[in-house]
């Protein structure tokens, strides 16, 4: 069978007699024997079992356990061609789920170009190699290689005299911004502790179950929370203290976190506990400390709920401060266990670059930045604009967030804790005007009240910055439908080696075209 195209998941995707059969393990022009495993309706999986014709974008996965994992899914894939397939998703998701038209000018190899949108059914048309859209696509690329040679957006930054003819050809989706190196880049490791064969293990839940396999390195993770999760597990074995075990809901060791800070070396271990009373806790901190000798923050959450959500909603210190620091150009942030924060910290820069150029700040615009986190976006933008608001539902993140204003002496800032589909209406009835709106949600996507009142707020410029493009496209198609059209989307690689892919998309206002 030949493989087409590629899965959200990362498989290899290819036809027989019509049907689509996805293939773990098999990447895009390879040839390969496989055996079917599991058929549904419209399409079925299939057991990789030889690639008889391997892709040139083939390379051994360096991790021993890649494949047993499942917290990477395109190891096997060059660095570089895994650059050009989430590019070719974004697209892909954009056309199909957002009803866009994307800018042929910088499409890539026609090699990715067959990328399966989840949530599409085989009534979506995979754009094969042959298809003639990819054709056109390369034929444009070929004679048209004069444009987008940069990431820059192709609007003024500042807001006047925009050049608008992209926006007749269809969205810009510029090739990925990767990483130089793409390996350890992780700042946060939460690793599930249990028992296995009558040992306390911590590292990974097997395919398709909560089997816990043990895991001494992680080779995206910074070797700092390698070595603080070891250091962790070794010391809980040494003073007997029970790993919980998810079926009789007994146990006390549920999770482990551990966060550095790659520009100041501080780290913070959160111990996530099925109940209160942690046995011979002095020591366990004492060893802690003395094995992980940059530690800042010993913690412990209390999440005594059955439930796959890590954090239960009490967070105690057990020792040191609250939260570690780390700087992201030249703003410094407080973190708390609970608070987001991105975990990718050297593609974090490059993200918050990107959405400020899209702001086309010049100075004295008001900006909201929608589900702001610990106020990073809002406290990068507000050096550069007039004021900015800040809303998030964690209330501990707006704790940071208001602590990280004052922390970097920025006083044209305002952050509320609150679902943003609650509070950023509110703002809008009480008067506040908005010149740019930021917004940052999770993976499901913005609320649709918030998007109603984005479109009655009429900004001029938004910045969505999303972490799944399916839901972007969805929000994206909303906002165009309102009144805005995509302007530029700029993926942006924050997780190598995994499918996932960060955007930040800029939408102007049509009747402005700024
Ligand atoms: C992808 S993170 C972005 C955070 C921040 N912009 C950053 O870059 O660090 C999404 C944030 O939205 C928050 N959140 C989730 N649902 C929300 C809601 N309905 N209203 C406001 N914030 C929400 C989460 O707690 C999280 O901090």
């Amino acid at each position: 069978m030949d493989i087409v195209g590629i899965g959200h998941e990362g498989e290899g995707v290819g036809r027989v007699n019509g049907f689509t059969l996805f293939v773990q393990g098999a990447l895009p022009s390879e040839r390969v024997r496989v055996k079917v495993v599991k058929v549904k309706k419209q399409y079925g999986y299939a057991k990789l079992l030889e690639v008889l014709r391997p892709s040139p974008d083939r390379v051994s996965p360096p991790c021993s356990i890649y494949k047993q994992c499942g917290g990477c899914q395109l190891q096997h894939l060059s660095y570089e061609a895994q650059l050009k397939v989430k590019r070719q998703m974004v697209v892909d998701n954009l056309e199909r789920i957002g009803k866009l038209t994307v800018a042929s000018a910088v499409a890539e190899s026609g090699e990715y170009g067959a990328s399966v949108v989840p949530g599409t059914d085989a009534n979506n048309v995979l754009k094969l190699p042959g298809d003639s859209r990819v054709q056109a696509d390369l034929a444009a690329e070929r004679n048209e290689g004069s444009v987008s040679e940069s990431n820059s957006v192709p609007y003024s930054v500042g807001g006047s005299s925009a050049d608008t003819s992209s926006m007749d050809q269809g969205i810009v989706v510029y090739p990925t911004l990767g990483m130089s190196d793409p390996w350890r880049y992780r700042n946060k490791a939460q690793v599930p502790i249990g028992m296995e064969e009558g040992g306390l293990v911590g590292g990974f839940y097997a395919q398709s179950s909560h089997r816990i396999i043990d895991m001494e390195a992680c080779l995206i993770q910074h070797e700092q929370n390698d070595a603080v999760v070891a250091a962790v597990k070794r010391i809980a074995r040494e003073l007997n203290i029970r790993p919980y075990n998810e079926e009789t809901g007994r146990g006390l060791l549920r999770h482990v976190m551990a966060r550095h800070g790659l520009n100041t070396g501080e780290i913070m271990v959160v111990l996530v506990t099925n109940g209160e009373q942690i046995p011979h806790c002095d020591e366990l901190v004492g060893l802690i400390r003395r094995d992980v000798p940059a530690v800042r923050s010993i913690c412990q959450n209390i999440n005594i709920r059955t439930t796959n959500v890590i954090f239960g909603d009490t967070t105690k210190v057990l020792w040191g401060e609250e939260v570690i620091y780390d700087t992201i150009g030249d703003t410094r942030f407080a973190i708390s266990a609970r608070s987001f924060y991105q975990v990718n910290p050297v593609q974090t820069e490059v993200l918050y670059s990107k959405a400020l150029e899209y702001a086309g700040l010049t100075g004295g615009e008001t900006v909201i930045d929608a589900y702001c986190g610990i106020g990073t976006i809002s406290l990068f933008l507000a050096r550069h604009a007039g004021e900015v608001y800040g809303v998030e539902i964690v209330e501990e993140a707006i704790d940071d967030a208001r602590r990280n204003a004052e922390l970097n002496g920025i006083r044209n800032v305002q952050f509320e804790a609150g679902p943003a589909e609650e509070v950023i209406p509110a703002w809008h009835r009480a008067g506040v005007r908005a010149d740019v709106i930021v917004v940052d949600p999770p993976r499901k996507g913005c609320d649709a009240t918030l998007l109603e009142t984005i479109l009655a707020m009429r900004p001029e410029r938004v910045v969505y910055v999303s972490c799944n493009p399916s839901t972007l496209a969805r929000d994206l198609r909303i906002l165009e439908d309102g009144g805005y059209s995509t302007a530029a989307v700029q993926p942006v690689d924050m997780f190598p080696h995994t499918t996932h892919v960060e955007n930040v998309a800029l939408l102007v206002r049509s009747d402005t075209g700024s």
